[in-house]
């Protein structure tokens, strides 16, 4: 349904985005990530037809975003990254004011309002002043706005970017609910949730889309190979012993942790083995390493696949994009197939953020806070 073929946008110091191709098929629900200064927002506003790119077309439904903006914009919804919404405003007068530029005809912006209301959870707000709103109902109604002319394509930008824990969780829910009937591209910095909600991600780097694929075979991408972390109740050299004879895991770094201060274990126990192991072949190696540490009767205390950070696979992807000289022609690596496929989903805990913060070296162009 939607088509970017060959798009770039140039911005002085040879930023921007360059040369961007990727096509995204009804119902799928997208992640699309990069570190800081990367291009999303260019690419999404370009997407939405809030900017022009310098070069290449880009189509919903075959219709140019370029040309017919009008007509492609009415497919599209958008949620930029500070949701527009008018502090002096209501709840409601905001989505009537949305309707109406959104052309929702006028007979239909009644339910359309109340439909928004009970769906994005802000029924008993109606009348409250936008201002007076947590920003959790903010995202909320600006996701409310976004959808309120029912459009194939849902481009949110950073959703859930500012919000609490438990807000975080709320709005991933709605995108859930919201990517059951329409198509989603959804950028962020957090592979939770790229996790939570995506069936593709894409990856984007200084401008060029450095990977696309679902989100396991982005683990299936990565040269690390399988990683755990494990406290055992045995003596270093013993527990070392043990696992070379067993000879699957390299043993990566090692940490002597104590008990914590609150546990039973006296002073004459220090004997807590912390180290992080690598699996020699990638897979899962929990099930065996629990069997061999329990026969050698050294018993696991604890242990935690270690999860990769979008840091780590987003250095493994550039840094191979260099050893195999692609900067300059950057072959997107397509990780659709099922032969490429990790024998592992990634499994992230939520909370993790990424990538270093050079936000103040941007220049954005503010006009892209239109709805
Ligand atoms: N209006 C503008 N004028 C000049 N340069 C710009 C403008 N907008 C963006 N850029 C530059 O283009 C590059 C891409 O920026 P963009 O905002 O698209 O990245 P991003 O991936 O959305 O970043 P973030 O995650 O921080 O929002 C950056 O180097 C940025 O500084």
């Amino acid at each position: 349904m939607l088509k970017v073929q060959q798009v770039s946008k140039w911005y002085e110091g040879n930023r921007g985005v360059h040369k961007l191709d990727f096509e995204m098929q009804r119902g799928e629900i997208v992640g699309f990530l990069g570190p800081n200064g990367a291009g999303k927002t260019t690419t999404m506003r370009m997407i939405t037809g809030y900017l022009q790119p310098n070069e290449g077309v880009i189509t919903i439904d075959g219709i140019p975003i370029q040309d017919k903006g009008r007509q492609a914009r009415s497919k599209i919804g958008y949620l930029p990254e500070t949701p527009p919404l008018y502090e002096d405003m209501s709840v409601r007068s905001y989505l009537k004011f949305v309707a109406s530029i959104r052309d929702v005809p006028a007979r239909e912006q009644k339910l359309r309002i109340s439909e928004m209301i009970s769906r994005l959870g802000l029924n008993g707000r109606e009348k409250q002043l936008v201002r007076s709103l947590s920003k959790g109902y903010k995202q909320r109604l600006g996701l409310a706005g976004a959808i309120i002319h029912n459009p194939d394509l849902l481009v949110l930008d950073e959703p859930t970017s500012g919000l609490d824990p438990n807000q975080i969780l709320e709005i991933r829910q709605l995108i859930q609910e919201i990517g059951e009937n329409h198509t989603v591209l959804l950028s962020t910095h957090i592979l939770p949730e790229v996790d939570a909600l995506c069936n593709r991600v894409l990856i984007i780097h200084e401008g060029k889309l450095v990977m696309d694929g679902r989100p396991d075979a982005l683990g299936g991408s990565m040269e690390d190979g399988f990683k755990v972390k494990v406290e055992v109740k045995g003596k270093r050299e013993q527990v070392l012993d043990v696992l070379r004879t067993w000879g699957k895991v390299e043993v990566e770094s090692m940490a002597t942790t104590l008990p914590p201060a609150n546990t039973n274990l006296t002073a004459a126990e220090p004997d807590m083995t912390g180290l992080l192991l690598t699996g020699a072949s990638g897979e899962d190696f929990r099930e065996e390493l629990f069997y061999v540490l329990s026969d050698a009767k050294l018993p696991i205390l604890e242990m935690k696949k270690e999860n990769l950070s979008l840091e780590n696979i987003f250095q493994q992807l550039t840094t191979r994009e260099t050893e195999e000289g692609q900067v300059s022609d950057p072959a997107v690596q397509d990780l659709h197939s099922s032969d490429t496929a990790a024998p592992t989903a990634i499994t992230v805990e939520h909370g993790e953020a990424a990538f270093s913060d050079d936000k103040a070296e941007k220049d954005k162009d503010t006009g892209g806070n239109r709805s």
